[in-house]
């Protein structure tokens, strides 16, 4: 092998360094190989790159014989081009390379006879690939070869390198493109003049802009009007809004505008930074209008559930009948300490409703779904009451056959309700105080204590403070009790709740009954209204019932029921009245009913009606008989 004979070296430098000079990559390195060949006269040139992790090389481009082979990847060990690799500048082999490499699987069908390699290398010395020729003639030591064979082997290898660098950066560049377009959220970037110099696909997405339309527009053109002043205002000061690492991050939304003007909720933020001394921003955009309409429904869910909780508890509480303002702070009363733990006092006449007010408090509050147990304090003797509150073990007294479980124990995670607490014995207030107090007592005949979690909802018509100065209630305990007191008001002083409630009973009471009575006329019910009620809703309840039950020809029977001596409110009877004849004669009948009522409906005798009314036993008979009066089994 020699340079053409008729070529000096330097004009086949020339030729070598014009042909491939406009080329770059694949097609320099064709090139490259191609003349190579044709200007040093040899039979293959190819350049490879080293894959350094399967120690192959891969040609980039092969000439051989007059033609490119396509591919052509080898393993590096057991051919020319090993010492290649390992440090050798340039490795040459004149002549019978095949016996030098005899395991080289190539060199024998190639007819190879001679070889010349020399590496490629980084800046840092690293193996990039190599360059080689291969002859099957011998190929003597020509020193102007081997220079130019050098300086296209370094030509090649700055190639190499631009190659691999342009291949980091289109790789990095492809990263970032797919970070900055595979996000969701609008990347935009602007000048200091808010001119868009560029913005990722989510940006065009969101705004619905073709890119086209949306480079070089005014950025604060994205924003509503009063965003757009904010975000003006906010790039203007943008040196003092900053943070430490310069980016501004706003915490109230923004409204943004698409391209057909639809608005829509954002959160932004800001970064600026200087290329090539311009300032530019990067303005990162979220759209939260699924955050937004979803923190909307959210609370539009609250307020729905708030809703229905108060229809429930209005619900809970039909069966409290009333609409009066006394009776109305009484439920409002009820929700506002339901929803705590704290003890409840109910304070009212005897029949004004504080069993089902306690009811209210429980059904309401947070144990609800744990049951309410009721101890009327009044309706036991002493003795019974501390083994019904705390329970007892079997043989605690006598008939004590078996183990029993107290009503603190069956009311744990619930409420207790003590009726008429004021009639509690004092040693008992002590033991209740202590539940109060610390959650624990102990059963009847036991030493073992017993804890318990139970809310407390205490009744009494009594005035306690009189009580604790007669010395007959525990004052500690009182203060314990007295947590949340809740006023019941007399049914006298609840107005029209005394015909609602009137009507409500009647309506239950003649339901689904044979008898037809015709409805509570205005004049009950003005009689109702002026009756004084001591003994309260239960005792307006009875008179309905037994009204109903003593009608008469269809007619609801008010005028034998209602007690007439107390039918006049202490301040109506001060104002005179004139009564009818009739009144009188209904007077005298309710009068003759009730102290039938009184004697047991007996009639003669020391403790007979008769003695009563001061009547001639004859006399008040024919009257019953006048008057129509029949005794009735009250039910
Ligand atoms: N506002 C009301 N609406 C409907 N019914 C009521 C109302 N208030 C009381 N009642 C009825 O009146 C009767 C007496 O009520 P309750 O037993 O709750 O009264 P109380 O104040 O606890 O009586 P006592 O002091 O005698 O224990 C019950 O049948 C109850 O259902």
């Amino acid at each position: 092998m020699q340079p053409q004979k008729s070529t000096p070296s330097i004009i086949a430098l020339k030729q070598i360094v014009e042909s491939t000079s406009q080329f770059t990559g694949k097609e320099f390195f064709e090139a490259l190989v191609k003349h190579l060949a044709e200007i040093l006269d040899v039979y293959g040139v190819w350049v490879t790159e080293y894959w350094e992790d399967q120690n192959k090389l891969n040609a980039l481009a092969f000439w051989l014989d007059g033609a490119y082979v396509d591919k052509y990847e080898y393993s590096v060990p057991n051919t020319p081009c090993e010492p290649v690799l390992n440090g050798h500048d340039i490795c040459h082999i004149p002549n019978k390379v095949i016996d030098l490499y005899p395991k080289d699987p190539d060199l024998k069908p190639l007819g190879a006879v001679s070889y010349m390699g020399i590496s490629l290398r980084d800046i840092d010395g690293k193996i990039l690939g190599h360059l080689a020729l291969l002859d099957n003639k011998p190929m003597p030591e020509i020193p102007e070869v081997f220079a130019i064979f050098k300086i296209f082997a370094s030509r090649a290898a700055a190639e190499l390198r631009r190659e691999l660098i342009q291949k980091k950066v289109i790789e990095s560049e492809s990263k970032l493109y797919r970070l900055v377009n595979g996000t969701t959220d609008a990347i935009i970037e602007f000048n200091s003049e808010f001119k868009i110099t560029q913005a990722n696909d989510a940006a065009n997405q969101l705004f619905e802009f073709k890119d086209l339309v949306f480079l070089g527009i005014d950025v604060k053109n994205l924003f509503d009007a009063h965003s757009s002043k904010t975000f003006e205002l906010s790039i203007l000061n943008y040196n003092n809004l900053c943070d430490t690492n310069g980016s501004l991050n706003f915490e109230e939304p923004f409204v943004c505008l698409n391209c057909k003007g639809e608005s829509f909720p954002t959160k932004i933020n800001l970064s600026s930074y200087l290329f090539e001394n311009n300032l530019y921003y990067a303005l990162f955009i979220r759209n939260i209008k699924d955050e937004v309409s979803s923190n909307m429904k959210i609370k539009e869910l609250h307020a729905e559930t708030a809703m229905l909780k108060e229809k429930v508890n209005a619900q809970q509480f039909n069966y409290i009948i009333g609409d009066s303002e006394p009776i109305k702070k009484c439920l409002e009363q009820v929700i506002q300490v339901a929803r705590t733990n704290a003890n409840v006092l109910i304070l009212g006449e005897t029949g004004t409703g504080k069993e089902l007010f306690a009811k209210a408090v429980h059904e309401s509050s947070d144990r609800s779904s744990k049951p309410m147990i009721t101890l009327n304090c009044a309706a036991l003797p002493a003795e019974l009451i501390e083994s019904e509150l705390f329970g007892h073990v079997k043989g605690a007294f006598t008939g004590a056959l078996t183990a029993r479980e107290g009503r603190f124990s069956l009311a744990d995670q619930g409420s207790i309700f003590l009726d008429e607490i004021a009639e509690l014995p004092l040693p008992l207030q002590a033991k209740l105080l202590r539940v109060i107090q610390e959650g624990t007592f102990e059963p009847v005949g036991s030493s073992e204590t017993k804890k318990v979690d139970v809310r407390i909802i205490a009744a009494t018509h009594r005035n306690l403070q009189k009580q604790i100065e007669e010395g007959k209630f525990r004052e500690d305990l009182f203060y314990r009790l007295n947590v949340f007191p809740i006023n019941i008001p007399p049914l006298r002083e609840r107005g029209d709740d005394i015909t609602l409630i009137a009507n409500a009973f009647f309506e239950k009471f003649t339901k689904n009954k044979a008898l037809y009575v015709m409805p509570l006329t205005k004049r009950d019910l003005n009689k109702l209204s002026l009756y004084h009620w001591p003994g309260n809703v239960r005792e307006l309840q009875n008179i309905i019932e037994r009204g109903v039950i003593t009608s008469k020809d269809g007619n609801f029977n008010l005028d034998s029921i209602l007690p007439n001596s107390e039918n006049k409110t202490p301040e109506n009877s001060k104002s005179p009245s004139i009564l009818t004849n009739d009144d009188i004669i209904e007077i005298e009948k309710n009068n003759i009913i009730n102290a039938l009522n009184l004697t047991n409906w007996r009639i003669s005798g020391e403790d007979g009606a008769a003695h009563l009314l001061n009547l001639p036993r004859t006399t008040l008979t024919s009257k019953i008989k006048k008057f129509g009066i029949k005794q009735v089994a009250i039910g």
